[in-house]
């Protein structure tokens, strides 16, 4: 299959080295520069450095070149949710995309199958998603991954992609569900680096992945998804992934927040887009529209936005009335 991902940073890079092994793909980087040396050191040095490129990956520069590429074939597109609509609107008109990236679209707060009705009406659309780090998926460690699609037959195609031994494919047709588990565990994430770089405690950490686990469920509930979509590889298990694995970049961001970094400084040292840093206030947009109750994401909103510094958002949360754990 002849397979053009869109976006070169570490997820991008990561998936298309694994789509390689058995498929002719072409690696879209929009920076000439960068592309060049891709293709000349056959590592991607910035992003996942110390991974060599199998022999079936190839990069380019040129947009025209791989969307050529791929037209009949799949393309994966690997850039940050903010890319997400130009590179839609990019694609042929009946194109056959997954996209990569996790987030809800700042501004709009859609998330990315309502930008896909959108841009691309006719195209047909899917989201690849669920608990990988890049850098395993470089290594070739286990992982599984959920390949969602109101298409059945183009859920398969991404299974025919991507589906071998160290990497295992699900298939789900709810796409809102997997949508929302993959914006919402990003700022949860944040919150359990807060957490943690308070040194509040593993009970504290589980206690936030739990609630956190219930908002998510809320709020994709009344997006229409389905409840055992959260309980899966893109809700629970991203979930408990990100919120505890230090390779986690919106890990990352709480556990910088937590030692009295400014945001500017935090988003500099990361070098790596950090979703939930954009995502958090969509979603607590989309929260508030839909009347859904969202406290930890509204504190990590808060404590991006500066209105309140990490002990205080802790405080805040800590200082709710009692309540049942199930139920209003
Ligand atoms: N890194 C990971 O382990 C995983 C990342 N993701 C998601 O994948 C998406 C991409 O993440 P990473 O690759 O890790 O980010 P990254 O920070 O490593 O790289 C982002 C890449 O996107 C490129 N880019 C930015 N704007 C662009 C545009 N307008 N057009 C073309 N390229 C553009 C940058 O040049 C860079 O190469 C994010 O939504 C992330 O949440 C999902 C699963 C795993
Ligand atoms: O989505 C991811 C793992 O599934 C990567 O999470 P981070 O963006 O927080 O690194």
């Amino acid at each position: 299959m002849r397979i053009s991902v869109l976006g070169a940073g570490a997820w991008g890079t990561a998936l298309a080295m694994a789509a390689a092994r058995r498929h002719d793909v072409l690696l879209w980087a929009r920076d000439a520069g960068q592309a060049q040396a891709l293709q000349r050191e056959r590592v991607n040095t910035r992003y996942l450095p110390d991974h060599p490129w199998p022999d079936g990956l190839q990069a380019t520069a040129s947009l025209a070149q791989a969307l050529a590429h791929a037209r009949d074939g799949l393309f994966l597109l690997g850039t940050p949710m903010a890319a997400l609509r130009t590179t839609l609107r990019a694609l042929p008109e009946r194109a056959s995309a997954f996209w990569l990236c996790k987030g809800f679209e700042a501004g709009t707060g859609l998330l990315g199958h309502e930008i896909g009705a959108q841009e691309r009406p006719q195209a047909r659309l899917g989201v690849l998603s669920g608990p990988s780090f890049a850098q395993e998926v470089a290594q070739g460690r286990p992982t599984a991954l959920v390949a969602a699609a109101a298409d059945t037959d183009l859920a398969e195609l991404a299974v025919q992609a991507l589906h071998h031994d160290q990497l295992r494919l699900y298939t789900s047709n709810d796409v809102a569900g997997v949508e929302v588990g993959g914006a919402v565990k990003n700022v949860l994430a944040i919150a359990t680096g807060v957490a943690d770089g308070l040194d509040l405690g593993l009970n504290a950490r589980a206690a936030l992945i739990t609630r956190g686990l219930a908002e998510m469920s809320r709020l994709g509930l009344a997006m229409g998804a389905r409840a055992e979509t959260f309980m899966g590889l893109t809700g629970m298990g991203d979930l408990v992934l990100t919120a505890t694995g230090d390779l986690s970049r919106n890990r990352r961001v709480g556990l910088m927040l937590a030692q009295g970094l400014a945001l500017p400084e935090v988003l500099a040292r990361l070098g790596h887009v950090a979703e939930g840093v954009y995502s958090a206030a969509t979603v607590a947009q989309r929260a508030r529209e839909l009347g859904v109750d969202m406290p930890i994401a509204s504190a990590v909103q808060a404590l991006l936005d500066g209105r309140l510094a990490p002990r205080e958002a802790v405080s805040r949360l800590m200082q709710r009335d009692a309540k049942p754990e199930w139920g209003v």
